[in-house]
């Protein structure tokens, strides 16, 4: 059995901070998972190894199954971003030594490709409608087959989704955070504007899709959808917060658009509901902060039985360890739908070499042994941790929104 001897948490910050679990085996063969819990980084780091690593010391790191249910039950506490990040850590490099071991690329593990490649979608944002559109042309004319549009609205300082860097989005950037405000009046007027003059400047054969993040209520996320659905979205995202599943059920009384949710889920109880009842069409949880390969494919088994596709969270706050991991996952599961893909900076790429490839809309995780992912030690040694947030949001008055 490959003897786990060793773990380590490696923080680095080429651009933005990213934490990351290397285990060793007595062999000599290590595996890398990522464990970046944006804004919360070193609770994770800290979980990891005060509580975490101890309990890894020793155990055959085949059993990737038992060691997750080591892990979750055996914490007492269940659920959570930390516990559920610093799981997904294990179980991902856990996937990555088990195919090296093997010499295959983990997606044959997970049963071999069901499909070519993962269709991604880029993220195309401006301060006005005019930028956004010619943000999502460049992005046409990279080969992207489907595209998130976000735009400032008009009479607010900024918004979510709108970057001070074009190329590469990056919402966590202070030493606290950045306080945005909100109305939801002037946003739900922009955003019918921004899709009909994008169908009218980009035509009908390119997916688009929008992000609300968490920033509507039921009736007013079905009134946008129902604003929307001329121009045939791919999908809303996040319409409103999902902790209460039950609030789904109002905005599919009202809309046709496909909904997706899940970026901020941790595990299958947070999206029972939701795909039980069919009350979402595409389900964004991801490897990173959902448990893992292991516990992600549980989830798309439940979403399968239901026709709910997956769609997982790519940002650029997920390193290039948690993109391959997703890749493989997207290329095996049966009921995958599409994958968000935010490019890393050339720092950040450099720290972390990668065999993925983007082509022509789709991606592929390349066929090196494990997840095809490593860490430069020596190169991320020389970028120092720099704490960062994310912007809270309120609404013109003062009050506390959702960001
Ligand atoms: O990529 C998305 O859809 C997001 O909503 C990005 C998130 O705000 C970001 O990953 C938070 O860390
Ligand atoms: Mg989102």
């Amino acid at each position: 059995m490959p003897k786990i001897v060793a773990a380590r948490v490696i923080v680095t910050c080429p651009g933005r901070n990213f934490v990351t679990l290397k285990i060793e085996c007595d062999d000599g063969t290590t595996g890398l998972g990522d464990a970046t819990l944006n804004g919360r980084e070193l609770a994770v780091a800290a979980y990891l190894t005060e509580h975490v690593v101890p309990c890894l010391i020793g155990r055959d790191a085949h059993r990737i199954e038992d060691i997750w249910q080591y892990l979750y039950k055996g914490a007492y506490w269940r659920r959570g971003p930390v516990t559920m990040t610093a799981i997904a850590a294990v179980d991902m490099a856990l996937w990555d030594i088990k195919g090296k071991l093997a010499g295959l690329a983990v997606y044959q593990l997970l049963g071999g490709a069901c499909r070519e490649g993962a269709i991604v979608y880029g993220h195309a944002n401006g301060t006005t409608i005019e930028e956004t559109i010619e943000a999502a042309r460049e992005y046409q004319r990279q080969g992207y087959r489907a595209i998130r549009l976000q735009c400032g609205v008009p009479g607010m300082a900024s918004t979510y989704g709108v970057s001070k860097d074009k190329d590469f989005y990056e919402p966590a950037d202070s030493d606290l955070p950045t306080e945005n405000v909100w109305s939801t009046a002037k946003y739900l007027r922009v955003v019918p504007e921004l899709f009909a003059a994008a169908r009218e400047a980009l035509g009908w054969d390119v997916h688009l899709l929008h992000d609300i993040h968490h920033r509507l209520t039921p009736i007013e996320a079905g009134r946008l959808g129902k604003d929307l659905e001329p121009y045939r979205p791919f999908w809303l995202e996040d319409a409103t917060p999902a902790e209460n599943q039950a609030a789904f059920r109002l905005i599919r009384q009202h809309t046709t658009a496909p909904l997706a949710v899940g970026e901020v889920f941790n595990s299958i109880w947070d999206a029972k509901t939701l795909i039980e009842e069919q009350l979402i069409d595409y389900i964004r949880a991801t490897v990173v902060h959902a448990g893992g390969i292991t516990h992600l494919r549980r989830i798309a088994a439940l979403a399968d039985l239901y026709q709910v596709r997956t769609g997982c969270h790519g940002a650029t706050d997920l390193s290039p360890v948690s993109m391959a991991a997703a890749l493989h996952f997207d290329l095996s599961v049966p009921n995958f739908g599409i994958q968000e893909y935010m490019r890393h900076t050339p720092e950040t790429d450099a720290v972390f070499p990668h065999a993925y490839t983007f082509a022509d809309g789709m991606m592929h995780p390349g066929d090196a042994p494990g997840l095809g992912v490593d860490i430069d030690e020596a190169l991320a040694a020389g970028y120092e941790y720099k704490r960062a947030f994310l912007p809270v949001n309120r609404l013109e008055d003062g009050t506390l929104w959702s960001w």
